[in-house]
């Protein structure tokens, strides 16, 4: 077998890029084939490489139990009918503040991925409130040219810190002890079935009530939701997509006669996956030398 490729929000150092390694080893243990990974400038650079097919496949983060939804994975997979979702990984996150600067009061910059920036946002109000915060593609996009910069900060891993070898000034910073990240394995193959159906639709007209009926299939068959979100379609103005995750199984005949009896009722329904779930927020990181 030819070695697979396994696409992630790049430069290495990334939260995204911890999730694909932790994929890479559970599809080793699984069937002893090589793989390699691929890093990408951006969530839908990662998407678009595994549509093209330069890759077998992508992992992407989806939510955050802080911030919620990833709005790029969400915009990019609904463009992408062909790429389904494999199986659902979910990793403790845990920020460090990394600059050259020991002094916080000489901080004027605090650079990171947005999400970074937010799940941090507190601490950053208390200890560098004069900082100005500036969105970056990724937490190690931001770490580049960091030691040119000593009035800058970046919010990123540990790991990254090590792996670039960069001073770390405080850590951890994240507002939430538990913060987690939801990424999702995506592919070209069919879904295979699991714990968690991931869906979204659009609805047919702007009416009061129309969101109600798909809600209500699902209510009274007992399914339950564990996520619901909405995303404008891009189209015209007040015209949104629902993405929703239940806790069922599509493989069961009777969850599939639910999800086609929502789709009799919505505008057009895509189911992204059905897949199970990989939980990794107990065990240890893999280290940077170790890789
Ligand atoms: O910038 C990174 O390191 C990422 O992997 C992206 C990302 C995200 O988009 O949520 C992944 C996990 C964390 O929640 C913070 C940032």
């Amino acid at each position: 077998m030819s070695e697979r490729a396994i696409a992630h929000l790049g430069p290495v150092g990334t939260y995204a890029e911890m999730a694909a390694l932790r994929f890479q080893a559970w599809l080793t243990q699984q069937d002893q084939q090589p793989s390699r990974l691929l890093a990408c400038r951006s969530i839908p650079a990662t998407l678009q490489t595994l549509a093209d097919g330069a890759v077998d496949y992508a992992v992407v983060p989806v939510e955050n139990s802080v911030e919620g939804s990833v709005a790029a994975t969400l915009d990019s997979l609904w463009q992408l009918p062909q790429l389904s979702i494999q199986r659902a990984l979910i990793l403790p996150i845990a920020h460090a503040l990394i600059s050259f600067e020991s002094d916080r009061t000489a901080i004027r910059q605090v650079l990171s991925h947005p999400q970074a920036l937010a799940q941090c946002q507190q601490w950053l109000q208390r200890h560098l409130p004069q900082a100005e915060l500036i969105p970056a593609n990724s937490t190690t996009e931001a770490l580049q040219d960091l030691e040119r910069h000593p009035q800058r900060a970046v919010i990123a891993s540990t790991r990254a810190a090590e792996l670039y070898q960069m001073p770390i000034q405080s850590f951890p910073i994240n507002d939430s002890p538990d913060n987690r990240t939801r990424f999702w394995v995506i592919s070209r193959s069919p879904t295979p079935g699991g714990a968690c159906t991931s869906l979204n639709f659009s609805l047919d007209a702007n009416v009061p009530g129309a969101l109600v009926k798909p809600l209500q299939i699902l209510a009274d068959r007992r399914i339950n939701l564990s996520r619901i979100e909405s995303r404008p379609t891009k189209r015209s103005l007040g015209e949104y997509l629902f993405f929703l995750d239940l806790e069922a199984d599509l493989r069961d005949p009777a969850i599939a006669a639910a999800v086609q009896a929502v789709a009799d009722c919505t505008e057009q329904l895509r189911v992204l996956g059905s897949y199970d779930s990989l939980d990794f927020t107990q065990s240890v990181l893999v280290p940077a030398q170790a890789r």
